[in-house]
């Protein structure tokens, strides 16, 4: 007989070993499904944000070497998963697209148009609505067609431009001329005007992006500026509705309708004509969002893009003599390139998905966020993690693009099918699925025009006593990874005649 006194602990030990024998296999799984993806350790209250630097994507890729291709890191107190291989790529956006379909809710966002618009909308029926129609009435194949004449016009006045330069043969800044024609075509589409001297779109969406870009704990630095920015942005806006709003009271064919007119139309109407509980009613507040997202969207990415590829070629002339010939040999040197060629040139699309691989303008994509506890090859992910998705390093992933994967060299694409619209996980400068990117067609149309165009019209020479070596291509931050200094470059008019 045990003695009194040891009874008690006797009895407590008995249920403990009791427990350990009899649960052991459930305890041990629980464990098992609760094990979190290997990651650094996060510090108390700014958890990893100190480590992510300048360029989150070149440290996350430094960090995947070390901890894998799925990490955790904390964002201040918000869990967060970085994915950096294509097989993980392809389970998180395929095979469990549905569980990480949301975006966070980011405080910087929730200061101006919160979840009203496509972007930073949370998964649900708002997002679905905003998103069709987007695409139906922006985005698709034949809206995309309908928008030719335009990008042309606008082509057309850059191609003018320049040839005044070549006439004395003077160093251009391309990359300011770059984000000029792409910020007319956008405003064009979406506006229906070009850039309007009133006000600095451009500069104001750069601003709030590179804000809610940046990785930070409660600054109230952040907060103050980024208020600042949308006042002027929202006020910006208010006026261009006005005008429209005005505008249309005299009665403008349906042709002539630009996107604002189309969203104008929805006005205090349910989103969906087949919504018959009326749950989104199109307000004032949902139109500007729109606009705004569609604006933030078609307008830095196609022209960091532009910008990068026009760097490649002038440092790699082989690569630019070859899509000169391609063009040359199908268009001839007396026209200009068309849209309608752009399908029968298969280096140019080479050359655009290799930049597209080297300089994905989304590096970390848009963040997603899980909307349920889910287990990913063992790895426990619980409900309202971040994920992000470093398709930066997956595009240089040297076990998919061998040893010289950090070389511009398009015809590493000769012979395979590699896709670049998020069907393949090894090149998805776009995402893929549900949150996929809405507007990669219009983004590789305007791409590839204004790549074939600057490179058909003109031979380009880097400015006197500078050679390929010493063109700078460091990054610059924010969201699409910008080149840090402008790309200036001498312009030589190569077509007979003078069609431009
Ligand atoms: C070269 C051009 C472009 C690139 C590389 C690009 C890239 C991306 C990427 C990486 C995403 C995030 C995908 C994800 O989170 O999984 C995205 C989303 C998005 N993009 Fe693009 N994009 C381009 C052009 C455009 C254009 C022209 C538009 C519209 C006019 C647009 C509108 C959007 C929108 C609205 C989203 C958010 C979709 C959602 O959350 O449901 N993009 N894009």
């Amino acid at each position: 007989m045990l003695p009194q006194i040891l009874a008690i602990p006797a009895a407590i030990l008995f249920v403990i070993f009791t427990f350990i024998i009899f649960l052991k296999p459930r305890h041990k799984d629980w464990n098992s499904t609760k094990k979190l993806p290997p990651g650094p350790k996060p510090l108390p209250i700014i958890g990893n944000i100190h480590i992510l630097g300048k360029l989150p994507h070149r440290t996350l890729q430094a960090l995947a070497i070390k901890y894998g291709p799925i990490m955790s890191l904390k964002l201040g107190q918000v869990p967060a998963v970085v994915i950096s291989s294509p097989e993980f790529a392809e389970l998180f956006l395929k095979t469990h697209d549905m569980v990480f379909a949301s975006r966070p809710k980011l405080q910087l966002v929730e200061i101006t148009f919160g979840r009203k618009g496509l972007v930073f909308t949370e998964y649900g029926g708002y997002w679905r609505n905003v998103r069709k129609l987007c695409i139906m009435q922006l985005l698709s194949a034949s809206k995309i067609e309908m928008f030719a004449p335009l990008r042309k016009k606008e082509l057309g006045l850059l191609v003018n431009t320049l040839k005044k330069a070549s006439d004395s043969c003077e160093v251009v800044d391309l990359s300011e001329f770059i984000g000029e024609v792409v910020e007319n075509i956008t405003y064009n589409i979406i506006l229906g005007r070009s850039k309007d001297d009133r006000f600095d779109i451009k500069g104001l969406i750069h601003e709030i992006m590179n804000l809610i870009g940046t990785f930070n704990v409660g600054d109230y630095g952040l907060k103050r500026r980024t208020m600042k920015a949308f006042k002027a942005v929202n006020e910006a806006l208010d006026q261009i509705i006005n005008d429209h709003e005005h505008s249309s009271s005299v009665e403008s064919p349906q042709c002539n309708k630009d996107f604002i007119d189309i969203l104008l139309s929805y006005m205090n109407q349910p989103m969906d004509p087949h919504d018959h509980e009326q749950r989104h009613i199109v307000g004032r507040a949902n139109i500007k969002a729109i606009i705004l997202d569609m604006i933030a969207g078609a307008f830095d990415t196609s022209k960091t893009a532009i910008e990068w590829g026009m760097s490649e070629l002038i440092k790699n002339p082989t690569t630019m003599k070859k899509l000169q010939n391609e063009i040359e040999a199908l268009v001839g040197i007396k026209r200009q390139v068309e849209e309608k060629d752009l399908n029968k040139l298969p280096y140019l699309d080479m050359v655009v998905k290799e930049i597209l691989r080297l300089y994905p303008v989304g590096p970390l994509l848009v963040p997603h966020e899980s909307l349920e506890d889910v287990t990913i090859n063992g790895y426990f992910i619980e409900k309202n993690t971040r994920i992000m998705v470093n398709a930066w390093a997956i595009g240089r992933d040297l076990r998919v693009w061998s040893e010289n994967c950090d070389l511009f060299f398009p015809e590493r694409f000769e012979n395979n099918d590699v896709d670049v619209k998020g069907r393949d996980f090894r090149l998805i400068p776009f995402g893929s699925g549900r949150r996929g990117c809405p507007g990669t067609n219009m983004g590789l149309t305007t791409t590839k025009i204004v790549l074939a165009q600057l490179v058909h019209c003109f031979s380009w020479e880097l400015p006197l006593g500078m050679s390929s070596k010493d063109l700078d291509m460091t990054e610059d931050s924010g969201l699409a990874i910008p080149r840090s200094k402008h790309l200036l470059a001498t312009p030589t008019y190569r077509l007979l005649g003078d069609e431009a």
